[in-house]
């Protein structure tokens, strides 16, 4: 592994004996996006060079989506013992052994592992360094004691937790995604900092683990989503004791030891931990991008086509500042094959990227929300809504708390929102019908199996035709004159 850390502190180790590499492509970064332009490039027959300089699978696998969703999966294990009584088992209050749920947690990461590991890429020959990468000029980059050219170089360093400074933060132990799937003592009250789809997650887990949990939202809490649709998220969590206070930005932080105070301007909070979930930034630093002409704010300038400013160059996933998903980073993989293995045009879309907050209930979009489309549309818009308390599944689950609107203009969906049990799973139909552009009625024609979660999409749907074949005179005039004369 690299200890050196500045990009000059890098490209001084050209002073020692280089290895010199000439590689098709170079990938910076083996988290989501690398590696599937990796494994996809190298398996079409192209010479490509892996740089990772921390772990290979990026933040997904070692401190986002797969940590994050098995400590839910322990929390909801939890839960389900405290909330039998309705289906006539015995509610009983679980004992949790924290770091047990951790073992959980990390058994899950060992599990996913080898699918990302050096090893597997090699198999598919991928040359893979363990080295931070850094520019030394338009086509070149030096990782530790390689000096590599490659013809094509596509940037996948992703992001990192934003830390602000605020004042006294350096005071107390801060925990942040890199840290907080580790802790393995329980924290009696854990307050966090940031009520995005980290902070949620985060804080349904540990409430339901047998923490207290504070979330300061320095806005609206999921504020990125539907408002009608976060608020059922919102007050579930509130029903199990979450306290969410909105309007509330940490201004400073203070305290010892056990004892934090995060003060906002909204009142003063305090807990035993801290966690902190306001957002990203891009891994940009080490690159030393000036070298290479690439143009860069907080997050690398990416056209469209996904390319830099240094046409030779690439930006996928977090590291492009656009959404910041794993599918994402892996569909950014995807597009960029094109114009470097063929040298054929390729555009990103963004119109049919779907995405779920894994609470419970889950909340999923893809598309436009209401508000959106509104804005956009105006009077054209139609939304369909269909609750869950109408489905038969959800009814003999007990999981009627949820809730489908799909936007609708001229017969076709711009834009879906599902809140409630599996809302991530049945997103999927949708992003189906946005990405391929297709009618309503290939949605109200599908059959769905009786009684299934997903038959809320085929009833939504429906309720396009309401108005049209039910509430309709001239199709009741002619069914009347049908039937009239029909033998
Ligand atoms: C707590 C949490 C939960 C999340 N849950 C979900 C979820 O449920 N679903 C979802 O879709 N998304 C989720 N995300 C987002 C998802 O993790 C990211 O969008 C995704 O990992 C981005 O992939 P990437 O390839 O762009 O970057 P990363 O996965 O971050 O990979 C970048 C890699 O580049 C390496 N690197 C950086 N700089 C250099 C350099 N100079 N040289 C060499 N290597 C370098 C890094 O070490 C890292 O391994 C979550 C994120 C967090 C933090
Ligand atoms: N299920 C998923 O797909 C999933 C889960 C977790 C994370 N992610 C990805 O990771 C990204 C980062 O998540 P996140 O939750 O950290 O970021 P976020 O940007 O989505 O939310 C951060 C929140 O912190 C608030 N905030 C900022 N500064 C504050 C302050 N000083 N005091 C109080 N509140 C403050 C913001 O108003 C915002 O609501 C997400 O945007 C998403 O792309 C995805």
């Amino acid at each position: 592994m690299n200890m050196l850390n500045t990009p000059k502190e890098m490209l001084r180790t050209e002073d020692r004996a280089m290895e010199e590499i000439k590689t098709d492509v170079l990938v910076i970064g083996a988290g989501s996006g690398g590696l599937s332009f990796a494994a996809g490039a190298s398996q079409m027959g192209a010479d490509v060079t892996l740089l990772e300089g921390h772990k290979m699978g990026g933040d997904c696998l070692n401190f986002g989506c797969v940590p994050s969703k098995a400590l839910i999966a322990a929390g909801k294990q939890a839960q389900a013992m405290r909330s039998g009584e309705k289906y006539g088992v015995s509610p009983v209050s679980p004992k949790v052994d924290f770091a047990a749920a951790k073992q959980h947690v990390h058994k899950v990461i060992d599990t996913i592992a080898p699918v990302d590991s050096q090893e597997r890429f090699e198999g598919l020959g991928v040359r893979v360094i363990r080295e931070y990468g850094a520019f030394a000029d338009k086509d070149t980059v030096v990782a530790g004691s390689y000096r590599i050219t490659a013809r094509r170089i596509v940037i996948a360093t992703g992001s990192s937790p934003l830390v602000p400074p605020i004042d006294g933060i350096d005071t107390v132990t801060v925990h942040t995604n890199e840290t907080i799937f580790d802790l393995m003592e329980k924290p009696d009250h854990l307050v966090i900092v940031g009520g995005g789809p980290i902070g949620m997650e985060m804080a349904q887990a540990h409430v339901r683990l047998g923490c207290k949990v504070t979330v300061i939202e320095g806005a609206k809490a999921m504020g990125k989503d539907d408002p009608e649709m976060a608020a059922i998220v919102l007050d579930t969590l509130r029903a199990e004791g979450v306290e969410i206070v909105e309007g509330a930005k940490a201004q400073r932080i203070s305290g010892k030891g056990k004892t934090i105070t995060v003060h906002t301007d909204n009142g003063d909070f305090t807990g035993s931990h801290l966690l902190m979930a306001v957002g990203r930034k891009a891994n940009i630093d080490r690159l030393n991008l000036d070298a290479a002409g690439i143009e860069h704010d907080r997050a690398i300038k990416v056209g469209p086509d996904l390319r830099t400013t240094n046409r030779r160059v690439y930006a996928i996933g977090d590291v492009a500042g656009g959404f910041q998903f794993t599918h994402v980073a892996g569909y950014h993989g995807a597009t960029v094959i094109r114009p470097i293995l063929f040298g054929l045009p390729a555009k990103a879309r963004e119109d049919h990227i779907p995405w779920a907050t894994y609470t419970q209930p889950e909340l999923a979009q893809v598309g436009l929300t209401e508000a959106q489309a509104r804005e956009r549309h105006g009077r054209a818009l139609e939304v369909l809504r269909f609750p869950f308390h109408e489905n038969d599944r959800a009814i003999a689950e007990g999981k009627t708390k949820g809730l489908i609107k799909v936007m609708v203009v001229k017969g076709r969906p711009i834009g879906a929102s599902i809140v409630g049990e599996q809302a991530g799973e049945l997103i999927g139909l949708w992003a189906l019908v946005i990405a391929n552009k297709l009618k309503i009625g290939a949605v109200a024609a599908m059959v769905a199996p009786y009684p299934t979660l997903g038959e809320i999409s085929k009833r939504a749907a429906g309720q396009y035709y309401v108005p049209r074949l039910f509430e309709n005179p001239t199709v009741k005039k002619v069914v009347g004159l049908v039937q009239r004369y029909l033998p």
